[in-house]
């Protein structure tokens, strides 16, 4: 055994980890002699070689990473080694793991009545040009500590308690004043092979090309604003920035208040898995804490929520809700302070740990959606945004589109960075910036796309989806104006007919959309979600109709009872063609939610005693209930009326 882990590690020295991985004559795997709790114990050449090629394969599936169990059989009642047994397994992973170019670290040591076991992360060394990148959206209510949270763990200093840390993030002036977030934000924080924070601030700022040069894994935060007063830019943070977690932010001693049952209610609508961050418990009484926390588990148990809340206290408690969190249903909860920083090791242990949600898709075309666009003086239009599928290489050429009129030109990718690194190519749930050639920023807009050719994008002015009303003060009737999101795209669309004749909270129907100024590119199966107001409907783009056309005008008259009938009938009896998809899981589990309770997932439950502190709804240009509807996930809706008719014809 000695021998094999010893020509292992001096094969390292020479030979690269992808050479080592080709020149296993591993054709046909047979597991089975790999199987059992002993396995790593003392491996043959032929066991070494098969152990090899499995977590190689296994550090390709999690992009560079994996936790490797020691000591566990293939039956639970199997597990635990010797002491001997033990340390000799231990051994064999280190081996295997630096003949892959990778380190490996243990989390979690279990010493019982069958023996010892262990879990160890296993994580590829740096490569200075790629990284792991996982974007976890922050959401809460105003004042909850999000933007200090995220200044004490990218910046490694406490916060005083009267805004200090956060002062590093704020991106505009008035923000600086109010000390309130108002557009979405990024903040990285890098960990290296062996899971230590890499970001050193200097004087007070980080240089992010060191951090991604340092890091194995980089976790980037997307700060949004917490108050109703910016739900707007809140929501395009959730749909257009593609996030794998959400963060929801409760402040102790405020509680579940404003717009904390809002933001849990769109990560849930939009699939995005969620973990919870109590702060300010420094300052929390005891009593306070507590009431907080049975609400919050309440709302999270609650059947529009089915979520399994998990109270992390440990190194261990992180591991397992880390191992776990995969699965939606899970939703670990962290207390912390970020004056005198207890529990913050856990909460970076566990940021540590997640892993992308996103599959990479490499040998697909490739698909990038854009949701900022820049004029950088010598360089040009630069866009930013989200790579959904492929890979896009320098100098590759691209579709951009569509545009009014629904057309795609083809654009060549001058320079590509990644978190302001400069790099050869990005792929499938990395984030880039594109410095395009001959394109003026004037002819691009958010919610644009960059799509090989050889997908043949079209662009579409109508599509039906399947929505499912949350909640609704009235009626939503045909000729609703709302504006849609659907990933990065925001613009508003016309109800020309739908598959009943109003929809109240908890009707489910299939409703025909039409964009109002330009073409999109959406596709089936983009998750939707309505918003009005607050968060209210749920569902999923079902079928794009081909033949609509910009000449085809929005019939503005309510239709009478017959035309109405008709309308719904043709509506409902839509064929769906094959490629068409089928309700989403999350329409479904909303659905049953709101069979127990209709409305809104937690209306049922009360909020604590803590007054809201947001302000009224109100539009951009404070008009009186200006109302808004959304969708959402890789692609998803959301509607944002900016005219609402009642059944009564009224516009609220
Ligand atoms: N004592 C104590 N104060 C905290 C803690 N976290 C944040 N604060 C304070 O709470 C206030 C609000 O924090 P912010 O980070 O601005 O809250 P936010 O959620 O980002 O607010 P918006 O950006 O408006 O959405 C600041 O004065 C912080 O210093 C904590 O753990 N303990």
């Amino acid at each position: 055994m000695a021998a094999v882990i010893n020509q292992v590690q001096s094969d390292t020295e020479t030979t690269t980890e992808s050479s080592v991985v080709n020149s296993l004559s591993v054709t046909n795997m047979d597991c089975s002699i790999i199987r059992g709790k002993t396995v790593l114990v003392s491996p043959n050449e032929q066991q070494f070689d098969l152990l090899l090629q499995k977590l190689a394969d296994r550090l390709n599936d999690g992009r560079g990473e994996t936790i490797y169990d020691v000591g566990y059989g293939d039956d639970d009642c199997e597990s635990g080694l010797k002491q001997e047994e033990y340390e000799s397994s231990v051994a064999t992973l280190q081996a295997l793991s630096s003949a892959l170019n990778a380190d490996c670290v243990l989390l979690r040591l279990r010493k019982g009545e069958d023996g010892v076991t262990g879990q160890f992360l296993v994580r590829r060394r740096i490569d200075q040009q790629d990284f792991l990148e996982i974007r976890v959206a922050v959401v809460g209510n105003v004042d909850a500590g999000k933007s200090t949270l995220l200044g004490v763990l990218t910046h490694g200093e406490l916060d005083n308690g009267r805004g200090h840390a956060r002062q590093r993030l704020f991106r505009h002036k008035h923000e600086m004043e109010s000390g309130r977030t108002s557009s979405v934000g990024n903040d990285i924080l890098g960990f290296d092979s062996t899971g230590n924070v890499v970001n050193k601030p200097e004087h007070g700022s980080l240089d992010w090309v060191k951090i991604c040069e340092k890091s194995s894994k980089v976790i980037t935060f997307i700060d949004l604003a917490g108050h109703e007063r910016y739900l707007k830019t809140t929501v395009f943070g959730m749909t257009g920035h593609a996030p794998d977690f959400g963060m929801l932010m409760v402040g102790a001693n405020a509680g579940i208040v404003g717009m904390t049952k809002e933001h849990l209610g769109l990560a849930l609508a939009l699939n995005v898995p969620v973990f919870v961050v109590v702060t300010k418990i420094d300052m929390c009484p005891p009593n306070v804490l507590q009431d907080t926390l049975r609400l919050l588990v309440r709302i999270l148990k609650s059947p529009g929520c089915r979520k399994v809340p998990v109270m992390v206290k440990s190194p261990d408690d992180v591991v397992i809700s880390a191992t776990n969190f995969v699965s939606e249903r899970l939703c670990p909860i962290f207390q912390v302070s970020n004056v005198n920083g207890e529990n913050l090791d856990l909460l970076k242990m566990f940021l540590n740990l997640l892993t992308t949600r996103i599959a990479t898709h490499d040998d697909e075309p490739a698909e990038f959606q854009i949701d900022d666009t820049y004029s950088v003086p010598g360089v040009g239009t630069v866009v930013s945004g989200t790579t959904l599928k492929g890979v896009i290489r320098l100098n590759d050429t691209l579709l951009l589109g569509p545009d009014p009129l629904g057309h795609f030109i083809p654009i060549a990718v001058k320079s590509i960075h990644r978190k302001r690194m400069v790099v050869r190519e990005v792929r499938g749930g990395q984030t880039a910036s594109f410095a395009l050639k001959k394109i003026k920023r004037s002819q691009i807009r958010k919610g644009m796309v960059m799509i090989s050719p050889s997908l043949n994008p079209t662009a579409c002015w109508e599509f039906e989806g399947e929505i499912l009303v949350l909640h609704h003060p009235t009626t939503i009737s045909s000729r609703y104006q709302a504006m849609v999101h659907c990933g990065s795209i925001r613009q508003t669309a016309s109800i020309l007919s739908m598959s009943q004749e109003c929809l109240r909270t908890g009707d489910k129907a299939l409703v025909h959309f039409r964009f109002i100024k330009h073409p999109e590119y959406i596709k089936p199966g983009q998750r939707m979600v309505f918003r009005e107001g607050r968060t209210k409907a749920v569902g999923n783009v079902v079928r794009l109709i081909p033949q609509a056309h910009p000449g085809a005008q929005v019939s503005r008259s309510k239709p009478n009872k017959m035309q109405a009938k008709q309308q719904s009938s043709s509506v409902s009896h839509t064929s769906i063609p094959a490629h068409t998809c089928a309700p989403s899981a999350a329409t479904q589990q909303y659905s049953a939610g709101n069979n127990a309770e209709p409305g809104f997932p937690f209306e049922s439950i009360r909020e604590n005693s803590a007054p809201r502190s947001g302000r009224k709804s109100r539009g951009r240009r404070g008009g009186r209930g200006r109302t808004t509807t959304a969708t959402g996930t890789p692609q998803k809706i959301i509607i944002d009326s900016s005219s609402v008719v009642t059944s009564h014809n009224k516009k609220l």
